[in-house]
């Protein structure tokens, strides 16, 4: 599994940052952190096994954010992520994280956008991956504070910035509050994928692809309670980032033996797999993919055909579409 070639669309940057450097960026910074064994810190930021819900899994955020406020560390902690990825064998990503919760030191959004575009080109540089940057706007902030991360990552669109995506907190109905931010992110040329269908019900993935014009849905797992969400899933081709173990962890799902991925790409519904969080869950891509094909006894060519599924989902420009075919 480690060997097979990779694609990873949905990976929080905050939630991926190994334990250790939070340590080393704390020393150098002289930042105040609960412990600086590297123990101790893998267990303060991953998530504990009886987490009832999402909202108590985003607390685990706070932590790796508070290393997050300085150019050399947001470009370090992206360029491990690109490492850690490279070493499964992974040969792209596309890393999220939310802008406005890096400037609590005074660092501007373009320059935080623009230090984490360093770290993902230095990795390219050395190691056989590509990376590109989702831009996340916390569902918990304003329209305002929303559309400020759309007018920062502006110039940065197809420059290292493909997407735009809503995270955080699931309200039932968050869409409509959304939509000037959304709307004009497509206006300049975002791609949108929305979190969407995870601690809330199917009525906001139709939401985010009718209102918000979502071409891809960051989990959607809940839309298999809700045929209307399901149809409407299946007839825009609109592509699921599935999250298994975080899903898990949520609550999104109660049981792994009821986890959709297999039903809906038997069904035709395009799936992809991903980490979501690499630290705060405490996996990578091999485990969950080794999770899946163990439990539902996927093959080789099913493998192959979500692979390339995968390719066409990517927000990511036609040359590197090619190169990603050119692996399995
Ligand atoms: O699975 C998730 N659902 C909703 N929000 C999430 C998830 N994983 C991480 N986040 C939030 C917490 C992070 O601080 C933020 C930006 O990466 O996105
Ligand atoms: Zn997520």
């Amino acid at each position: 599994m480690r060997k097979l070639p990779k694609i990873e669309l949905h990976c929080h940057l905050d939630g991926s940052v190994r334990p250790q450097t939070i340590i080393d960026i704390a020393k150098r910074e002289n930042i105040e952190i609960p412990s600086y064994k590297e123990s101790d810190i893998k267990e303060l930021v991953m998530v504990k096994k009886d987490c009832t819900s999402l909202n108590e899994y985003l607390e685990k955020f706070d932590l790796p954010n508070k290393v997050m406020q300085s150019k050399e560390s947001l470009k370090q902690i992206a360029f491990e992520l690109l490492e850690d990825a490279q070493r499964e064998n992974v040969k792209y990503i596309e890393v999220r994280f939310a802008p406005l919760l890096h400037t609590n030191k005074g660092l501007s959004v373009e320059e935080i956008i623009q230090s984490v575009i360093d770290g993902i080109k230095e990795a390219q540089n050395i190691y056989d991956i590509k990376g590109n940057v989702i831009l996340s706007c916390l569902r918990t902030m304003s329209v305002e504070d929303g559309l400020k991360v759309v007018e920062a990552g502006k110039k940065f669109i197809n420059k290292g910035v493909v997407a735009i995506d809503l995270a955080g907190c699931e309200e039932e109905r968050f869409c409509n509050k959304f939509k000037p931010v959304i709307d004009k992110a497509r206006e300049y040329g975002y791609n949108v994928t929305i979190h969407a269908g995870e601690a809330a019900s199917g009525q906001n993935v139709i939401d985010a692809i009718n209102l918000l014009g979502a071409k891809r849905i960051g989990h959607g797992v809940r839309i298999k309670d809700m045929k209307e969400a399901y149809d409407l899933v299946k007839s825009n081709k609109v592509y699921l980032e599935m999250c298994p173990t975080s899903n898990i962890q949520t609550k999104a799902i109660d049981d792994f033996n009821n986890y959709p991925l297999y039903d809906f790409y038997k069904d035709g519904i395009y799936v992809t797999l991903n980490t979501d969080n690499r630290t705060v869950s405490n996996i990578d891509l091999t485990n969950e993919i080794d999770l899946i094909f163990r439990k539902f006894n996927i093959n080789k060519i099913e493998y192959k055909n979500i692979y390339l599924n995968t390719v066409e989902a990517t927000f990511s420009d036609e040359e590197t579409k090619n190169w990603l075919k050119s692996f399995i």
